[in-house]
Parts: structure tokens; C-alpha cells; sequence
């Protein structure tokens, strides 16, 4: 059993996906305390001050502890989570067409050892179909995810290449992780 430190339902899902047992505890880290653009260093500081704060609050040891972040960069931009239709749809146009990388970085901490991991997805993506992305924006469904993709829904029928695992770009590698514990 792991601690998931995480308010993310994706990472959540993820877990279950892989078979992983978690219970699950989000914190409360400011990202916008943050300084760097820098899409690596941001995803390793927000993952860090995650990390920290829960660590604090509840220790490894009656459970490994697991914290994660997931920022998206294209034409080296820094891309978080939408914080409006307008911003999402501005994300969505850089992307279409686009290369888009997600970076995920997470902790995971248990009495025993410790991982740090920067992973990195990279989709070439065909150009999104103007209503379908309206419908995408209009479902919501593009918001609480970094960069405003999915890449498991509205993306998905226009990857035309990848290099990396799809549960990094979701918010966690599983591959890693079970590798690692
Ligand atoms: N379903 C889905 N979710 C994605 C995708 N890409 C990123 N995400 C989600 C995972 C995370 O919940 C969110 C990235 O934001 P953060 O890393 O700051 O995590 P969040 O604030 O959601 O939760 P946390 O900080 O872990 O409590 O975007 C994707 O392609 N599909």
C-alpha cells in the first residue's frame, strides 16, 4: 500500500490501472510560488514542494509516500492547467499541428529508498479539427489537465508519432515506479 499525494483523479486512475494499492491524500502547494519558466526545473520544484509538505505532514513510515507533477512545454513554452476557455483554446492552437512534450516528475520516498524521476513524453500531433476542439473546450473536460490535453481522449485521433510512455503524459510512469518499488 502507498500514499498517492495527489489531488489528481488521473493519477488516481493510473494507480488502479497498474494495480497498485494507494490510499490517496492531496496537499495544498502553491505552484504559482514558483519562479523558473523553465518547464523541467518548474515540474521538479512543484514535485519537490509537494513532496515536502507531505513528507512533513505524514512520513514514510507507515507508508511509502508518491508525489508527482506534470507540465506540457511546445515551441518551449510552459504550458500548466487552463485557467479559462480562452486560455485553454490558446493552448490547444500552439499544440495542433505541434510537437507537444509532457514532463512528469515524481517522488517516491518509502523507509527503504527513495526515487526522483523526470520522465518525458513527446507527441507529434496532426491539426485538431476546429469543432471538435470547441466541443473538447465545451465539455470542460480540458481543464485540471496540464496543457489542456488528454492525451487518452481528445488527443488521441490525431497522434501521428510518440516517443514515450502514455502514463507519463497522463500525470505518472507507471513503468518506472513498478520498476522501481
Ligand atoms: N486524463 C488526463 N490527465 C492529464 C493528462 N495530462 C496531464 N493530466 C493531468 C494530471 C494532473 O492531474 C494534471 C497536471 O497538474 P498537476 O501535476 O499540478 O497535478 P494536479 O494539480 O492535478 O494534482 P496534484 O498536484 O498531484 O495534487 O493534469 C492527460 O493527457 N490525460
Amino acid at each position: 500500500m502507498i500514499r498517492l499525494g495527489s489531488n489528481s483523479p488521473t493519477r488516481a486512475l493510473i494507480l488502479k490501472n497498474f494495480g497498485i494499492d494507494f490510499i490517496q491524500n492531496g496537499g495544498d502547494f502553491d505552484e504559482d510560488s514558483i519562479k523558473t519558466t523553465n518547464p523541467k526545473s518548474f515540474c521538479y520544484e512543484a514535485t519537490k514542494g509537494k513532496f515536502d509538505e507531505l513528507y512533513k505532514k505524514y512520513g514514510v513510515d507507515d507508508m511509502p509516500l508518491l508525489v508527482a507533477d506534470s507540465v506540457v512545454t511546445a515551441n518551449n513554452k510552459l504550458l500548466r492547467k487552463a485557467k479559462d476557455e480562452a486560455d485553454a483554446r490558446a493552448m490547444l492552437e500552439l499544440q495542433s499541428g505541434n510537437e507537444t512534450s509532457v514532463i512528469t516528475c515524481m517522488i517516491y520516498k518509502s523507509k527503504e529508498k527513495e526515487l526522483i524521476d523526470i520522465s518525458i513524453t513527446t507527441y507529434e500531433f496532426d491539426k485538431f479539427d476546429k469543432e471538435h476542439m470547441d466541443e473538447y473546450i465545451k465539455s470542460g473536460e480540458c481543464f485540471g489537465k496540464a496543457g489542456a490535453i488528454m492525451v487518452e481522449g481528445f488527443c488521441k485521433p490525431y497522434i501521428k508519432n510518440v516517443k514515450g510512455y502514455e502514463s507519463t503524459a497522463m500525470g505518472l510512469c507507471a513503468q518506472k515506479l513498478i520498476a522501481f518499488m
